[in-house]
């Protein structure tokens, strides 16, 4: 696997030709293996961003390279070999077994029509299996697991298509807390470049080499978490009262969050 370099140039999007944008003119270089985090209150513009990167939306405005190259300029096979996105809609195709899914993430490498995973991509796809410790669950159909399990396996389909992209909107959906953990984790280890959407800034921060936060579609911050999440920042995306503590045992910082008293409000 190899990483891509992320260079986002003045990106907008708005549904329509002279409709308000849903993302304001937003610019960001990504080094090879960073893992950036796209944080921000509901609404503003987090997944709108996601779509832009991996071609689901045409800008309006500028430009996202991958290793230099323009995504528009490239098809949609040449970037589906080089970025790989896992989504919050979980997909219809529930008649499919767990293998016959993640063997779907190889699809955008096969020449031709060819039905069949030869011996490469089998490797390929009994790693992604493995890594995601789903060999248990390699012959059940997609409707017979729960929405964890369900989340596991997109991932490993991703895994299989050996990007040098990662595009996760809120990776951690449905899972419990070792399921969370295990997933950040393998984000943490796979050598690419990594973009995913985190509503827990705790764990945003603990994760992420870089954040941007996103309020109303503008860019309020981008950089390492301690900098973006400062505590005047937080509050006013979010609109609470935030506090950055430090836990007793380990020493780490951690905010937390409270409501701020009506008159507060806006
Ligand atoms: N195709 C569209 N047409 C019109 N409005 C849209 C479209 N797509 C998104 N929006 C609006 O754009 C705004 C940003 O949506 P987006 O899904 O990017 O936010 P988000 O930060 O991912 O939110 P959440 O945390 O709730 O998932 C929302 O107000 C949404 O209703």
């Amino acid at each position: 696997m190899t990483a891509a370099h992320l260079c986002v140039q003045d990106l907008s999007w708005s549904p329509r030709r002279g409709s308000t944008p849903l993302l304001h003119p937003t610019s960001f270089d990504l080094d090879p293996g960073r893992v950036l985090g796209i944080v921000g209150p509901n609404g503003a513009g987090k997944t709108t961003l996601l779509r832009l990167l991996y071609r689901f939306h045409r800008p309006v405005a500028g430009k996202v390279r991958i290793d230099g190259e323009d995504i528009w300029t490239l098809s949609a096979r040449a970037v589906a070999q080089r970025v790989a996105a896992v989504l919050q809609e979980q997909p219809s195709d529930f008649a499919l077994t767990v293998t016959e899914i993640v063997t779907l993430g190889r699809t955008p490498h096969r020449r031709g029509f060819a039905g069949t995973a030869g011996a490469q991509d089998q490797a390929i796809i009994d790693s992604a299996l493995e890594r995601l410790e789903l060999q248990g669950l390699a012959h059940r159909h997609l409707d017979t697991l729960s929405g964890g399990e369900r989340q596991r396996v997109m991932v490993a389909r991703a895994v299989a298509q050996q990007p040098r992209l990662l595009i996760l909107d809120e990776p951690t959906n449905h899972l419990d807390i070792r399921h969370q953990l295990e997933v950040l984790d393998l984000i943490r280890s796979l050598p690419l470049t990594i973009v995913t959407s985190l509503h827990d800034l705790n764990l945003a921060a603990s994760v992420c080499d870089d954040l941007l936060l996103l309020r109303e579609g503008h860019t309020v911050g981008f950089g390492p978490p301690r900098h973006v999440l400062s505590e005047e920042a937080v509050a006013q995306a979010f609109r609470v009262t935030t506090r950055r503590e430090q836990l007793s045992q380990s020493g780490a910082e951690h905010l937390t969050f409270h409501l701020k008293t009506k008159g507060h409000l806006r």
